[in-house]
């Protein structure tokens, strides 16, 4: 672990050695160097706003480890279900552990029949699955009230495997609803990725037997979604559960920011984007449009990988496997141009813009049959483990609410007119 960091004011350029004790920054030599004053980072760009031991990026060299394991070893070795463990309790579970914790898991898969019948039924025919997710994270702390007593280990960890249980019963919820057909009960006899494609496609009895090489593929894509340290999402799940709100209405926010196009929701941006260019024919003149301002490359250019996102190496891999059994799917051609196109350009070779976790993982999806509106759904059922380990690490630390400060520029006092006077 680093002695030390270095801090550097983005306003005088100063910087400063600071040394780690107990795992946090020194905060009275934090004080030496800022004074009373505070960094002016709208964006956060340059700002740590916590100390953690969940997941590691080396943006430089693109790379990526949860708990100190490579992500490519956790892809090609582990389950999304182990690796969730992983990043919640900070080790690999054992043999026992791990049988508990499936256990738990599959115990909660089901929802109450209300928040299928009452409330997701309830929506507008055409509503866009991720927004029902979101207002279904949110509606779920109404059925379990004493997920507010977040002081008690046991209840935490209660709320933990419920949200994780249920994210693919409401994922696969809102999309049989989005087309028409009735809702399919979990069957606990599967595992958590095979029972929830069998609640996405059956449509006959007596099971869904999905199909191997896809089940795995899409337990791949989960591990690989799973946490990704201070992203948009998972900082609007700390900064909410800062204010001891309870987990299902912190992880709501965190889905709502998630599903963002400058954030989770890039990966069906690209898939649209894709469809619009249309043929390799045209990646040329897309590509200027992008230089001239026109609109971004969807699915490239990332806050912390100046390299590239080592998600999109694997999910690149994952493909070749999914085509094998799905067939390619036609809007590869026009990625693979796009990034040979644009890794070769001056404009994102001198801003570092490489593809990143949403550039290639769209086109799996749509390989296996699910309609773009999906995508982002896809997304947050894993990323619910990183968001509940930031949300135990952060109750851990017992951090004080979020409460950043802003630099006022309107107007000075003045004195009210009447509104006949204006
Ligand atoms: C799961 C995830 O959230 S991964 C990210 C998913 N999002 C996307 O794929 C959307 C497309 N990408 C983007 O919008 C951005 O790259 C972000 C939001 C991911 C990162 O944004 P930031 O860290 O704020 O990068 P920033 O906007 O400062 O970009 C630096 C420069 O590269 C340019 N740039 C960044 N991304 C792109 C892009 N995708 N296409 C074209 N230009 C880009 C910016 O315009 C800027 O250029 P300038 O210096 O001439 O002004
Ligand atoms: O880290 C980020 O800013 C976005 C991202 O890649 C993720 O959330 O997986």
């Amino acid at each position: 672990m680093a002695e030390s960091v270095t801090i550097t004011d983005n306003r005088t350029g100063e910087s400063l050695e600071i040394p780690i004790v107990d795992g946090g920054v020194d905060s009275s030599q934090w004080k030496k160097l800022l004074g009373n004053t505070w960094f002016y980072d709208p964006a956060y760009t340059q700002t740590a706003a916590t100390s953690s031991a969940i997941t590691e990026i080396d943006g430089e060299n693109g790379i990526l480890r949860y708990r100190g394991y490579p992500i490519e070893e956790l892809a090609e070795k582990s389950s999304y279900l182990e690796v969730a463990y992983l990043l919640i309790f900070g080790e690999l579970p054992t043999e026992d552990q791990f049988a508990e914790w499936v256990h738990d898991i599959t115990y909660h898969t089901f929802i109450h029949e209300n928040v299928r019948k009452r409330f997701l039924e309830g929506f507008h025919h055409d509503a866009h699955p991720m927004g029902m997710l979101v207002s279904a994270i949110a509606a779920l702390s109404t059925f379990y009230p004493n997920a507010k007593e977040i002081d008690d280990e046991d209840n935490r960890y209660r709320q933990t495997v419920r949200l994780i249980a249920k994210m693919p019963t409401l994922a696969a919820a809102c999309h049989r609803f989005s087309v028409g057909q009735p809702f399919v009960y979990p069957d606990n006899s599967l595992g958590f990725t095979a029972n929830f494609l069998s609640m996405m496609w059956k449509i006959a009895e007596p099971r869904y037997d999905a199909n191997y090489a896809l089940a795995h593929a899409l337990d791949t894509l989960f591990i690989l979604h799973a946490d990704h340290e201070l992203n948009c999402g998972t900082a609007t799940m700390r900064m909410i559960a800062s204010s001891n709100s309870d987990p299902y209405s912190s992880a709501a926010g965190a889905a709502a920011a998630l599903y963002g196009p400058r954030h989770g929701g890039a990966n069906e941006a690209v898939i649209r984007m894709l469809n619009r260019i249309g043929s390799i024919d045209n990646v040329n003149s897309f590509v200027e449009g992008v230089k001239n301002g026109d609109e971004k490359l969807m699915g490239f250019g990332h806050r912390v990988y100046k390299n590239y996102d080592p998600r999109a190496r694997i999910i690149k891999q994952t493909a070749d496997e999914v085509f094998a059994v799905t067939g390619k799917n036609p809007l590869l051609d026009i990625a693979l141009k796009l990034e040979e196109v644009a890794l070769e350009d001056d404009y994102f070779k001198s801003r570092k813009l490489y593809p990143n976790v949403d550039f290639y993982s769209g086109l799996i999806y749509q390989a296996m049959g699910f309609p773009t509106e999906m995508f982002t759904v896809l997304f947050a059922i894993p990323r619910m483990s990183g968001w509940l380990a930031h949300w135990k690490e952060l109750m851990e630390q017992d951090q004080k609410i979020a409460r950043p400060r802003q630099l006022y520029v309107g107007a000075g006092e003045r004195s009210f007119v009447e509104l006949g006077d204006r």
